[in-house]
C-alpha cells in the first residue's frame, strides 16, 4: 500500500518571487517536454528510456504542499496569480498558458496553443475553447468587480481555431443582476480580430457569503 504523501510546505526563508520563479521556470520545461512528446519521431527505445528517466524526476518532485481547496501560497485568490490555473498557470504543465490584460470594458487574452490542444487535425480542441473563454469570462466578471463562478456556459463554433497560431480571446460583462453577471467571450487570431472563430455567452453567479465560505474555506 502506497504511504500518505507528506506535506512539504515552502521554507518560511523562500520569496513568493522567488518561488514563482521557480515554479515558472519548471513549468515552461514541462510544457515544451509536453509538446515535444506529442510531436516527437523518436525510435519506440528512446521513448522507453524517457518514460524511466522521467520517473525518476517525477521522483524528486516530493511531499505533498496541498491539500484540496487549499489556496497555495504563492496564489493570490481570488482574482490574482494563480500558478498552477490549467488556463493562466506559469507552473502548470496543462495550461497555454493564457496572459491576461484589461481591455476596456472587458479583459483580452492572448496565447498559442499547441498540438498537445488538438481536436480536429490542426485544429484546436473545442474543449480547449470553452477552457479558455470560461477562465477569461470569470476574469471579465472580476474586473468588473464581482468574482463569479460559471453556472451555464454557451458556445457556438463558427470556424476551427488553428494550433500554433497565436490567438486573442476577448470577454465581458454584458449586464448584471443582483448576483448574477452575464457574459460573453470569443476567441480569433492575432492576426484577423475582426473574424470571431468561436464565441461563448455565459451565466456567473457570485456565490452568497454563506456558500463562499463553504466553497473556499481557505480565503
Ligand atoms: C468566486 C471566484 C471564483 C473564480 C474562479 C474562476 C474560475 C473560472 C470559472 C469556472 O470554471 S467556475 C467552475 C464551474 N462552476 C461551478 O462549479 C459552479 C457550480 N455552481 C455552484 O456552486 C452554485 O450554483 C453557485 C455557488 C455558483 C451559486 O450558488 P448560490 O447558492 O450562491 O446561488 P443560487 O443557487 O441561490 O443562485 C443565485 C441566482 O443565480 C440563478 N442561477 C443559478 N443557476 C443558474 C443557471 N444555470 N442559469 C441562470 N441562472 C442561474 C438562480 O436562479 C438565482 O437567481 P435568483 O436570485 O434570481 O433566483
Amino acid at each position: 500500500m502506497t504511504a500518505p504523501p507528506t506535506e512539504t510546505p515552502f521554507p518560511e526563508t523562500e520569496e513568493p518571487d522567488d518561488q514563482r520563479t521557480a515554479i515558472a521556470a519548471l513549468g515552461h520545461e514541462l510544457r515544451t517536454l509536453v509538446d515535444a512528446t506529442v510531436t516527437t519521431a523518436a525510435p519506440t527505445e528512446i521513448l522507453h528510456r524517457m518514460a524511466d528517466e522521467v520517473r525518476g524526476l517525477t521522483g524528486q518532485l516530493t511531499g505533498r504542499r496541498r491539500r484540496r481547496a487549499e489556496i497555495p501560497a504563492v496564489d493570490e485568490f481570488p482574482g490574482g496569480v494563480r500558478m498552477y490555473s490549467p488556463v493562466t498557470g506559469l507552473g502548470s504543465p496543462l495550461a497555454p498558458p493564457l496572459r491576461v490584460a484589461p481591455d476596456g470594458d472587458g479583459v483580452v487574452g492572448h496565447c498559442t496553443l499547441g498540438i498537445a490542444h488538438e481536436g480536429p487535425p490542426g485544429y484546436v480542441h473545442g474543449g480547449m475553447s470553452a477552457m479558455l473563454l470560461d477562465e477569461l469570462m470569470g476574469w471579465a466578471c472580476y474586473a468588473a468587480k464581482s468574482p463569479a463562478m460559471t453556472v451555464s456556459l454557451g458556445m457556438r463554433y463558427r470556424r476551427p481555431v488553428p494550433v500554433e497560431t497565436p490567438l486573442r480571446v476577448h470577454a465581458r460583462v454584458t449586464g448584471t443582476e443582483d448576483r448574477k453577471a452575464f457574459v460573453t467571450g470569443s476567441i480569433s487570431t492575432e492576426e484577423t480580430p475582426s473574424v470571431p472563430l468561436v464565441t461563448a455567452d455565459a451565466v456567473f453567479v457570485s456565490p452568497g457569503p454563506g456558500r463562499a465560505r463553504a466553497l473556499f474555506p481557505s480565503t
